[in-house]
């Protein structure tokens, strides 16, 4: 399987926000994306994920499913929590098992410190807490890609361990991860992308 991206580009409010970018992931590799505010880290992340389209080039994900795109066999961790605040923390992850089709519940919630908090409305959650439960979702149903999105903010050093945790194992099971962060992410990276250089 390789995930591979050949000269994408991004534009974005009538702006050309990257040109020319491409990259290759194998299975076990981590890839670590950088760049400053507003180099279109996010942006990449969504053309992967296929939220928006590049005008040029094409993303594959060879050796995947052919029934599913690549959005359906990743997962897309954003900044914004998918978290329904009128559901307890329990609840909320049952809908993505039932939605997305996985996976134990309460392993998820275990791999994120989260079983304690199980009946508490997510809504009142801190937002640390809820960044822990949207990274559930990674545990909860097996993915072969993880797009992460600043995926540290918010963690304290005790979940950063378990994330980096998780990382790990994805990783070992032969997944892929792309993480745009800063952070390092308890291991280097096996690739880097660095979009400093976009207009
Ligand atoms: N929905 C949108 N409509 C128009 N322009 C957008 C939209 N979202 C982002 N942009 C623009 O696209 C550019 C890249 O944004 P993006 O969020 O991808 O950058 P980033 O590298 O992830 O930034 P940061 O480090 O601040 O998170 C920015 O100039 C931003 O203003």
């Amino acid at each position: 399987m390789e995930l591979s991206a050949q000269d994408l580009t991004c534009e974005r409010g009538g702006r050309i926000v990257f040109r020319s970018v491409s990259l290759s992931l194998k299975p076990g590799q981590l890839m670590q994306l950088t760049g400053p505010n507003g180099s279109g880290k996010s942006s990449l992340l969504r053309l992967i994920a296929g939220l928006n389209e590049s005008q040029t080039g094409s993303v594959t994900l060879a050796g995947g499913s052919e029934d599913l795109s690549i959005g359906q066999q990743a997962h897309y961790v954003a900044h914004q929590e998918p978290v329904k605040g009128a559901l307890s923390v329990f609840e909320n992850l049952a809908f993505w098992r039932d939605f997305l089709g996985g996976g134990d519940v309460d392993e998820a919630l275990e791999a994120f410190n989260l079983s304690r908090l199980s009946s508490y409305p997510a809504g009142l959650l801190s937002a640390g807490q809820k960044r822990r439960l949207a990274l559930a979702r990674l545990v909860l149903v097996p993915r072969v890609l993880w797009l992460l999105d600043e995926p540290t903010v918010g963690l304290d050093t005790a979940s950063l361990a378990r994330l980096v945790g998780v990382m790990a194992a994805q990783l070992d099971q032969g997944g892929m991860i792309i993480a745009a962060t800063h952070v390092p992410l308890g291991r280097e990276p096996d690739v880097r992308l660095d979009l400093g250089g976009a207009p």
